[in-house]
Order: C-alpha cells, then sequence, then structure tokens
C-alpha cells in the first residue's frame, strides 16, 4: 500500500513513522506530481492559514480534490480536519478544499496553554482507550448526515468518518500508539 503525506508543513513526519512502521510504503507530497500512485493521504497538524497559502503557492488544492474525486482516501489530523471541513467559523474557505461535510471551529479550546492529552474511547478500535494530544484544537461543530461520530470528547465529535474521509481535531501521532494509524490503512484497503 502506498500511502502520501502532505508534507508543506506541520507533523507530517510523525505521521509518516507511523505508517511506515505499519508497513505502508510513504510519499512526501509537496507538488501535484507526488500524488501519482498513492491510493491514501494524511494531512497532518500544524496551521491551517499557512497550509492554505502552501496549498495555493504549490497548485495542490485542485489536485488533492481530484485525488478525493478519483477514489483517493484522506485523513486530517487537527489542522488538516480543518482543511477538510467544508465550513470553518462559519464560512466557506474558497481555498480550502472543502470535501467534508462538517463544520469546524479554529482553536477553539483557547491557546496553546489550553493544549492537553486525553484517552478516548474509539468505536471499533480494539485494545482499550486511544492516548491523543489536543493543540490549539479545533471543534467539529455539525456533522453531515453520512457521517460516522468514531470518538466524542467531552460529549462532542472529535474522530468523524465519511466514507473515504476521516477527521480527528487531535494529533496521534506524537505518541507511541499506531492503531488510529492502523484504523485508516484498514479503511483505505476495505473501499477497494
Ligand atoms: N495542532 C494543530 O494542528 C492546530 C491547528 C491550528 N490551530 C489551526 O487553526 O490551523
Amino acid at each position: 500500500m502506498r500511502a502520501g503525506v502532505l508534507a508543506l508543513q506541520g507533523a507530517f513526519r510523525e505521521h509518516r513513522r507511523h505508517l511506515e512502521a505499519l508497513g505502508a510504503e510513504v510519499t512526501e507530497v509537496r507538488l501535484p506530481a507526488d500524488l501519482a500512485g498513492l491510493g491514501a493521504l494524511v494531512l497532518p497538524g500544524g496551521e491551517s492559514t499557512t497550509m492554505r497559502n502552501l496549498l495555493t503557492s504549490t497548485g495542490l488544492t485542485q489536485p488533492l480534490r481530484d485525488f478525493y474525486a478519483g477514489g483517493g482516501a484522506l485523513w486530517g489530523s487537527c489542522a488538516g480536519a480543518i482543511l477538510l471541513a467544508r465550513e470553518v467559523g462559519g464560512v466557506t474557505l474558497e481555498d480550502s478544499l472543502n470535501l467534508m461535510d462538517t463544520a469546524v471551529e479554529r482553536n477553539a479550546y483557547g491557546r496553546q496553554v489550553a493544549s492537553f492529552e486525553a484517552d478516548l474511547q474509539v468505536a471499533g478500535l480494539p485494545g482499550g482507550p486511544l492516548p491523543v494530544m489536543f493543540i490549539r484544537a479545533p471543534r467539529i461543530v455539525r456533522v453531515g448526515p453520512a457521517a460516522e461520530v468514531l470518538a466524542e470528547h467531552a460529549g462532542e465529535p472529535c474522530l468523524v468518518r465519511e466514507g473515504r474521509l476521516l477527521a480527528s481535531t487531535f494529533h496521534p501521532e506524537l505518541g507511541h500508539d499506531s492503531r488510529l494509524h492502523q484504523f485508516f490503512l484498514e479503511m483505505v484497503r476495505q473501499k477497494k
């Protein structure tokens, strides 16, 4: 299985390490041509405004939408989940990917100091709670009818699947637990 990580900014190396530990071949995506031959792509956490600017300057915005339309699977974590959402802070950001029927609010738990760790119960994930970090995390304030909420934090969705799209408002890649990466790779295999 060949998977990509969007490598413009943010925690892409950590995602790469988890995917490789699970036996995936990983391509770092910086230009449209890097998407060739990929079936799945992780959009890492980082800073979504910077990422949107870099998507525009690298010409990746439309190729990423085409990648999804052509059958590719995407997982956005934190800033990546913001890039996937159709609505950010109540508006549609024209230069974002706008692929997932979700509305998000950025930095919704406060500033950097309000970052926290949590152990999440994830539906269908064997092996007990998943340790994750929320870092200047967004909140998912609306999910569409096709969404499956796989985990909640304090009663709000924080891990949502919609077909070939997965969005997590937290970072699962900063620790040693690769189960959510495994889940994503399984999700990609099943769609085939
Ligand atoms: N850890 C993160 O990815 C934070 C996301 C960041 N607050 C943003 O809005 O882009």
